[in-house]
């Protein structure tokens, strides 16, 4: 898959603003970003339900405006909205789901207990839409769009809205998916989502690519190995981190970033920073704080530094 120059304009407004992607065979790809980055709307331009404004597109070698069944064929796509038919069973929605492909009965009815198995919904298998948990309505929607064993698979904010147990099981399914061969592309606002799942992404905040690597590159490019993060109380963080900032560069802190209710400090060593910063309390420069704890950096400090803005509000 590869796209240059992608924009999408909803009258004025600019949605997409020139975007680059290569996504190559079976690999997990991702786009994180928060809510309004301009995700979902990529998304559907690579899905072909929405026109691009400009750029090229490839997918399997085609462009979707020229021939958009022949790119579907090959597409799993996965909305960010599950699109089920509640009345009828779990089964039913991908026998119905595989109609719309034109695949014949004597395919689908062994390929809809297969999909039912790989999403752990063999028990569930004729049970009404409505009466499943969140997190396996997520699961079937996954089942229905690989009916067609999908090559390229897209899915939009998979994990949105579900408890943590039920994320798990889906990772482990789309993890699983990948093995098997099949090319991932998904939209994220979870930081730790990008992590588990995606050999390489792209940050991307209101509508631009703000940095693309693995999340090790990014990780290491951006921010640093280790955080401290410090609370010194509402009205504090600010004065503090600003005492902080003098310190950049002293061999120890390479970065602080302020959050409303906390101060982040970035360094390869965590017991370096909280030497530094048990110093500078020491000698009065600056409050001690109500609470510390230290971390390894992740996908959500590269946001931070790169926009001053976390991920979920
Ligand atoms: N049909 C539309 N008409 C006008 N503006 C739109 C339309 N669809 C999306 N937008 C705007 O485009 C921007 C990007 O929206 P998009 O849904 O792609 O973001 P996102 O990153 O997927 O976030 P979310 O996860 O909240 O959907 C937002 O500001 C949104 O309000």
């Amino acid at each position: 898959m590869r796209a240059r120059g992608l924009r999408k304009q909803y009258g004025e407004f600019h949605a997409v603003k020139g975007i680059d992607l290569d996504v190559r065979p079976g690999e997990c790809f991702g786009l994180l970003g928060p809510n309004g980055a301009g995700k979902s709307t990529t998304m559907r331009m690579l899905a072909g339900t929405s026109q691009r404004t400009a750029g090229e597109l490839s997918i399997m070698g085609i462009d979707p405006e020229d021939d958009g069944p022949a790119v579907r064929a090959h597409l799993g796509v996965v909305p960010q909205q599950d699109n089920l038919d509640e009345e009828l069973t779990a089964r039913e929605n991908i026998l119905i789901y595989g109609r719309y492909f034109g695949l014949p009965y004597s395919y689908l009815k062994p390929k809809a207990q297969e999909l039912l198995e790989f999403a752990q919904l063999t028990e569930k298998a004729d049970a009404k839409v409505a009466d499943l948990s969140g997190g396996m309505k997520r699961r079937l929607v996954i089942a229905r769009a690989l009916v067609n064993e999908p090559a390229l698979f897209l899915l939009d904010e998979p994990t949105t809205g579900l408890d943590p147990q039920a994320r798990h099981t889906l990772w482990d399914r789309l993890y699983r998916l990948k093995e098997r061969g099949t090319t991932l592309l998904l939209t994220t606002h979870y930081m730790d989502e990008a992590e588990q799942l995606c050999d390489r992404l792209v940050v991307v905040d209101a509508g631009e690519i703000m940095a693309a690597g693995t999340p090790a590159e990014l990780i290491r490019e951006h921010a640093s190995r280790e955080v401290l993060e410090a609370r010194f109380g509402t009205d504090r963080n600010e004065a503090a981190a600003r005492t902080l900032q003098a310190h950049v560069g002293d061999g120890v802190v390479h970065r602080v970033e302020v959050l409303p209710d906390r101060v982040l400090l970035y360094a390869e060593r965590a017991d370096d920073l909280q030497h530094a910063l048990q110093r500078l309390v020491d000698d009065g420069a600056v409050p001690a704080p109500a609470t510390t704890l230290t971390r390894r950096a992740s996908l959500e400090d590269v946001f931070l530094i790169l926009t001053g803005r976390t991920l979920v509000d």
